[in-house]
C-alpha cells in the first residue's frame, strides 16, 4: 500500500470524525490510538473509508506509514497529553516533519511549544464538534505561514464552505489560531447562556412548557437569529427522555461542565484590559450553576428568586429583540478583544477572516456572522457597535433588551449574560462617565493623581500636603 498523505494520533470523539472526514476527501490516512482496540474497532467500523485509513499499533509504525515530509495531526486533551506525544513523537521523526495539535490547547501552552519546538509545529483551533469534525469544521490555523501552507489543501477540503469559501484559515503565527478558538469559544459561552436565560424567562415567568419554548427558538431560527445555537437550543428542548417520557430538560441537572476554554478566555481579557463582560458572565454563570447545594440553601432562606411575570411579560417580539441585541454586543466585545490581543502580540490577525472563518462549520455559526464579515471588511478597526448595520440593529433593539433586563429583575429572574450586555451598551454610549470619583478616592488615599479637563498640572486633591 502506499504511504498515508497525514497522520492522526487520538482517535475520540473530534479525531475519529476527523479521520473519516480526512478519509472521504481522498486522502489517505494513517491513525494511531493510546489504547489499541479503539483503533481497530474504529478501522472495522470505518466501512468503505477503511480503504483510505493504516490503522497503526504503534508510534513507530504510524510514522513508517506516513510519507515523508510528514505531516500528524494531534486529537488528545489539551494539556499534557500534547506535551506527551509531542516527546514521544518527535525523536521518531525527520527535521522536515510537522506535528499539528488540533485541540483545544491554551495559546500560552501553543506559544511554549512553537519556541520549543525542535521541528514545524501548527496548532490549530477546530470547532463543530464531532458533526462538524465529520462534515466540516471550521478550523483556524496558528504557526508559521509556510507550514500551515504545506497541509492546507487537505485542511480546507475537509473544512466547512460558506457559498464556497472554506472556512479554514491561517490566523497568525504561534498560537495565533488557538487564541481565536478560545474567544470563539468564550463568544460561545455568552451565546449559550443568553438563549438559556430567555429560557428562563419563558419557562419561570412566563410559564411555557419545554414544548412551547422549543416552538419559539425553532421560529426564531427562521428569522435574524438563525444560527446553530438556537436551532439545537429548540431541539434541545424538544426531545423527551426515552427512559421516563419526560421533557429531557426536566431531566438534566443544571449544572454547566466546562472544559475551560471560556474561563482562559475570561482570564486573558484582563490581561490584555479588554472589556468582555457578556463573556465573563456566561462563565461565572457556569461556575455559580454548579454550586447546587448553595443555590437550594439561598432559595430556603430567601425564598425562590424566579416569580411569574403575570401581566408584565415582555412580548416574544421584545425577547428575540433582546436576544439579537446582546448578541451583536457580545460579538462586538469579542472581535474588541482579538483586536487587542492582535496588537499586544503583534499577531496582525485579520477581524475580516476571522468573522469568515465562523460563518459555517463552527459551534456560533449564524447568520448574523455574514453581516459581521462584511462590517468589519468596511472598517474592521471599529467596535461593531459603530458598525452603520449594527448601529441600525443596536438603536433597533436596545429597548427591548432594556425592558427584558428589567423584568428579569423585577421577577428574581437572573439574567447575568444579558444584564451585562445591557450595561456595557450603557456604558459604552456614556461620554461622561464616573471614574472622577475613583480618580479621586485614589488620590485620596494614594496620592496616586489624576488628570484635569482644565489640562493645569495640579494634579492632587486637597488633601496632598
Ligand atoms: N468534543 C468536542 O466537541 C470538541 C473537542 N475539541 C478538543 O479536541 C480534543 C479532543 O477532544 P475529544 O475528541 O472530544 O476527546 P475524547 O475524550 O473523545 O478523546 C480523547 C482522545 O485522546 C486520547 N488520549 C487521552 N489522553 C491521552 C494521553 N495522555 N496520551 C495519548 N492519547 C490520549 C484518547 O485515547 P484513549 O482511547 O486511549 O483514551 C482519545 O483517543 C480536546 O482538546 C478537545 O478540547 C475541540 C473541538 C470540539
Ligand atoms: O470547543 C468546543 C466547541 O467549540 C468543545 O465542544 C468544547 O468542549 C466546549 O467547551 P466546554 O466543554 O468548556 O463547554
Amino acid at each position: 500500500m502506499s504511504k498515508a498523505e497525514i497522520g492522526l494520533i487520538g482517535l475520540g470523539t473530534m479525531g475519529a470524525a476527523l479521520a473519516l472526514n480526512i478519509a472521504e476527501h481522498g486522502f489517505d490516512i494513517a491513525v494511531w490510538n493510546r489504547t489499541a482496540s479503539v483503533t481497530q474497532g474504529f478501522h472495522a467500523s470505518a466501512g468503505e473509508l477503511a480503504a483510505r485509513i493504516t490503522p497503526t499499533e504503534t508510534l513507530e509504525a504510524l510514522v513508517e506509514a506516513i510519507a515523508q515530509p510528514r505531516a500528524i495531526i494531534l486529537m488528545v486533551p489539551a494539556g499534557a497529553a500534547v506535551d506527551e506525544q509531542i516527546a514521544a513523537l518527535r525523536p521518531l521523526l525527520g527535521p522536515d516533519d510537522l506535528i499539528i495539535d488540533a485541540g483545544n490547547a491554551n495559546f500560552h501552552d501553543t506559544n511554549r511549544r512553537t519556541r520549543d519546538a525542535t521541528g514545524p509545529f501548527l496548532g490549530i483551533g477546530v470547532s463543530g464538534g464531532e458533526e462538524g469534525a465529520r462534515h466540516g469544521p471550521a478550523i483556524m490555523g496558528g504557526g508559521k505561514r509556510a507550514d500551515w501552507d504545506r497541509v492546507a489543501p487537505i485542511l480546507t477540503a475537509i473544512s466547512a464552505k460558506h457559498d464556497g469559501e472554506p472556512c479554514a484559515n491561517w490566523m497568525g503565527e504561534e498560537g495565533a489560531g488557538h487564541f481565536v478558538k478560545a474567544v470563539h469559544n468564550g463568544i460561545e459561552y455568552a451565546d449559550m447562556q443568553m438563549i438559556a436565560e430567555i429560557y428562563g424567562i419563558l419557562r419561570d415567568g412566563m410559564g411555557y412548557t419545554p414544548d412551547r419554548v422549543a416552538d419559539v427558538f425553532a421560529r426564531w431560527n427562521d428569522g435574524p437569529l438563525q444560527s446553530y445555537l438556537v436551532e439545537i437550543s429548540g431541539k434541545v428542548a424538544a426531545a423527551v427522555d426515552k427512559k421516563t417520557g419526560k421533557p429531557l430538560l426536566e431531566v438534566i441537572v443544571d449544572a454547566a461542565g466546562q472544559k475551560g476554554t471560556g474561563r482562559w478566555t475570561a482570564i486573558e481579557a484582563q490581561h490584555l484590559a479588554a472589556p468582555i463582560p457578556c463573556i465573563e458572565a456566561a462563565v461565572v454563570a457556569r461556575n455559580l450553576s454548579s454550586r447546587r447545594d448553595a443555590r437550594a440553601e439561598g432559595e430556603r432562606l430567601f425564598g425562590a428568586g424566579p416569580v411569574p411575570m403575570g401581566d408584565a411579560v415582555p412580548s416574544e417580539a421584545a425577547l428575540e429583540s433582546a436576544l439579537i441585541c446582546g448578541k451583536i454586543l457580545c460579538y462586538a466585545q469579542g472581535f474588541e478583544m482579538i483586536a487587542a490581543a492582535s496588537e499586544q502580540f503583534g499577531w496582525s490577525l485579520d477581524l475580516p477572516t476571522i468573522a469568515r472563518t465562523w460563518r459555517a462549520g463552527c459551534i456560533i455559526r449564524s447568520a448574523m456572522l455574514d453581516d459581521m464579515a462584511t462590517a468589519l471588511a468596511e472598517a474592521s478597526s471599529r467596535n461593531l457597535m459603530f458598525a452603520d448595520f449594527f448601529t441600525r440593529k443596536i438603536q433597533d433593539s436596545h429597548a427591548d433588551l432594556r425592558q427584558v433586563v428589567c423584568a428579569g429583575a423585577a421577577h428574581g429572574i437572573a439574567l447575568p449574560a444579558l444584564g451585562a450586555g445591557l450595561s456595557y451598551f450603557d456604558a459604552m454610549r456614556t461620554a461622561r462617565g464616573t471614574a472622577d470619583m475613583i480618580q479621586g478616592q485614589r488620590d485620596y488615599f494614594g496620592l496616586h493623581g489624576f488628570e484635569r479637563f482644565d489640562g493645569r498640572k495640579d494634579q492632587h486633591g486637597p488633601w496632598a500636603g
